[in-house]
């Protein structure tokens, strides 16, 4: 599994601002946003394309590059991946939208499934998964199995923060699977936390900590 973690100066200083303890929802939103969207850059960079002819301004026949092949669709992992969505569809805005609801148990860190609503052509698609954090890779591992018993064949994954002990755990269950983080940060606490991590990343979006 090949995993790229960005150290693009623009992210890194964002991900530095992300880190501060007296951060706003509203700063924390914005942004996780902005990270996405740099994050997806980065992803897409290796897309193929292909030569399109078209009819440019002065009527002459031009050739362009377009891409080329499945289309995309992004799949936000609720509830925290919607803080990252805007982000994404601003580079993608033609993305079809999967949703997929989770949370980790508390005590024992599993994932819950709760929802999933992925479009019909998700097997001729390839699947951009957005959430912001990537811990034990609990949550990952099983949306990954629900977008392949679904069809999919092409999954990439964008995550601001990715923990080690997570990665590997996906890179064991999923090695086909590609990773984009801004950061690989350097382990989990006792409670499952990323350090030095972002905090609840859900809870700082929608202002419920
Ligand atoms: O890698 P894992 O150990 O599985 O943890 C990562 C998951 O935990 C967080 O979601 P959370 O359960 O807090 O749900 P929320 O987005 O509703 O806050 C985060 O947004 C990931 O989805
Ligand atoms: O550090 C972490 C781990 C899981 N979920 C979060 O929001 N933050
Ligand atoms: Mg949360």
């Amino acid at each position: 599994m090949a995993v790229h973690e960005i150290k693009h100066p623009l992210i890194q200083h964002k991900i530095g601002l992300m880190r501060e303890s007296s951060i706003s929802s509203k700063d924390f939103r914005e942004l996780a946003s902005e990270v996405g969207n740099l994050l997806t850059y980065e992803a897409t960079r290796e897309l193929p394309t292909e030569t399109a002819e078209i009819k440019g301004w002065s009527g002459d026949t031009l050739s362009v590059q377009q891409i080329k092949g499945k289309k995309i669709t992004v799949v936000p992992i609720l509830r925290a991946g919607l803080g990252m969505l805007d982000g994404v569809l601003q580079l993608i805005p033609n993305a079809k939208i999967s949703v997929v609801g989770l949370y980790r148990d508390e005590e024992t860190l599993e994932p819950v499934p709760y929802f999933d609503k992925v479009v019909k052509d998700i097997d001729i698609r390839t699947a951009l998964i957005v959430d912001p954090m990537l811990a034990t890779g609990g949550t990952l591992i099983a949306t990954i199995d629900l977008l392949k018993q679904k069809g999919c064949e092409q999954i990439m994954g964008l995550f601001l923060v990715a923990a080690p002990e997570g990665i590997e755990a996906v890179q064991n269950a999923h090695p086909d699977v590609e990773i984009f983080t801004a950061s690989i940060d350097e382990r989990l606490n006792e409670q499952g936390y990323i350090l030095p991590g972002l905090g609840d990343a859900g809870d700082k979006i929608f202002g419920t900590r």
